[in-house]
């Protein structure tokens, strides 16, 4: 360790686990964007929050910048390192610190799994209801910075409407409670929710007091073939009219290619352009609902053909086919968009948008998914194996200021879940006014005064 620095940090906690060797840097200097190269000072593993608290404050003393960082799954480059940054990683930090049967409510540890959290709900019969595919790697600090929705928001919403309280160390080292798991409290300005989606801007994560919930009933998935946009809309329509839905997701045929050359297993036959992967509650009366709803829909030629999963298995193989859609499209190093628009703002939306890629990327392939129900859509653009990474993200970004306009024309956000971090950080001003951005630094600056929580993201 030849940083002075470093050496001195390592002197006044003896005790915390700090990392320099270049394999290290590499694998905690960068999250699932792939795009920058890691280059961090060195990575901290704190044991407790006194540690925490230690090294903001020593960062704070000699003006080192500090990523905070969970599992790394995030898709925006909100937790890479690569200018001299001091990782400061919360995975030592995963345990259960509380379960209050009467509150309902579960305290966890930031590092702790998505994964993990369900797993210790389930534990006291309940259920902590937020979930999506990177559950296993993902942390809930994570997820708190970036507002996680995922595959359950038609139902239960995002992250936020889960967390009862925080613990947060802020950018001076000062430990905040904020909301100690008060269901009502009317007494000010709500920190929590302005930690919550800050992506490590005004305060490390360091505990969350979640709510859980009760399990839901027994539930039925369902694949569906549709033949066009516009009749996927017109099927969640009526599926959600009749049926109450836990989720109702859409992919197309180019996402299902990718998803089955990756070992998903197919289960409709035949060329169809969309489809949609839906699970709803299934009592006797329900699943006749389902099934007048199917009828319904292909009388109507909004639907082609479908399959209804006749086991726990087949749910988890036509789950597979949506959730599988990100990993089996990895190693062609996409360039993403998750934008999210009001659902009734998505025909007209979509009506512009595929004119608009189908002009701009008429040699690439385009892979469209994501949370329709939530009007949440998901676009990977893929680089052809012949063009050089530098001149793919340059033509992306060309399309993503066309994208950006379109979705401020029909009021959409240029992030539904994936946060603003680096990759959207010259977007942010077509979804936020110049006020409200201003109002954002000026917050940063008071939370964060030097300026060295997570710099860069967000905002330059
Ligand atoms: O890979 C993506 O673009 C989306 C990842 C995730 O948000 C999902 O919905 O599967
Ligand atoms: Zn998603």
């Amino acid at each position: 360790m030849t940083d002075a620095r470093l050496a001195e940090l390592a002197d006044r906690l003896p005790t915390l686990r700090l990392l320099t060797d270049p394999s290290d840097l590499e694998h905690y200097g960068r999250d699932w964007t792939r795009r920058w190269t890691p280059k961090p000072l060195a990575v901290a593993l704190p044991g407790d929050v006194a540690e925490v608290q230690a090294i903001v404050r020593w960062a704070n003393e000699h003006g080192v910048a500090v990523v905070p960082s969970g599992g790394r799954t995030g898709l925006s480059g909100g937790a890479v390192a690569a200018n001299g940054e001091l990782v400061l990683s919360l995975e030592r930090m995963n345990r259960v610190l509380d379960f209050d049967a009467v509150d309902r409510t579960l305290t966890v540890q930031a590092g702790m799994t998505l994964h993990a959290v369900h797993e210790a709900a389930k534990e006291h019969g309940l259920i902590y209801p937020v979930d999506f595919a990177a559950r296993g790697s993902c942390s809930i600090g994570g997820n708190v910075a970036t507002n996680a929705g995922g595959i359950r928001v038609i139902r239960y919403g995002n992250t936020r409407e889960w967390i009862a309280g925080l613990t947060v160390v802020a950018g001076n080292g000062d430990l905040l409670q904020l909301n100690r798991g008060l269901i009502k409290n009317s007494s000010g300005y709500d920190l929590r929710h302005l930690m919550i989606g800050s992506e490590g801007t005004l305060g490390i994560v360091v505990d969350a007091t979640l709510r859980l919930t009760d399990p839901p009933p027994p539930s039925q998935v369902m694949l569906l073939a549709l033949p066009s946009m516009d009749a996927l809309m017109d099927v969640f329509a009526l599926f959600r009219a009749r049926l109450s839905l836990q989720a109702f997701e859409f992919l197309t045929d180019v996402a299902l290619k990718h998803v089955l050359a990756h070992g998903a297993q197919r289960a409709i036959e035949g060329d169809h352009p969309y489809y949609v992967v839906t699970e709803f509650d299934a009592d006797e009366a329900a699943q006749d609902a389902a099934l007048a709803a199917f009828e319904h829909g292909m009388e109507q030629g909004w639907i082609s053909d479908g399959v209804i999963a006749q086991s726990e298995a087949q749910a988890a193989a036509l789950w597979r086919l949506r959730e599988g859609i990100t990993e089996s499209l990895a190693p062609h190093r996409p360039y993403k968009n998750d934008i999210s628009l009001r659902i009734s703002a998505l025909p007209a939306f979509l009506h512009d948008i595929q004119a608009l890629l189908g002009n701009a990327y008429p040699h690439f392939d385009v892979v469209w998914f994501g949370h329709i129900g939530d009007g949440n859509l998901h676009i990977n653009v893929l680089r052809p194996a012949d063009l050089s990474e530098e001149d793919f993200i340059a033509q992306c970004e060309h399309v993503t200021k066309l994208l950006a306009e379109t979705l401020q024309r029909h009021g959409g956000s240029i992030s539904a879940e994936h946060g603003i971090g680096l990759v959207k950080r010259p977007y942010l001003g077509s979804t936020r006014s110049a006020a409200e951005i201003a109002l954002m630094r000026g917050v940063r600056q008071v939370f964060d005064p030097k300026g060295l929580l997570n710099p860069g993201k967000l905002f330059d």
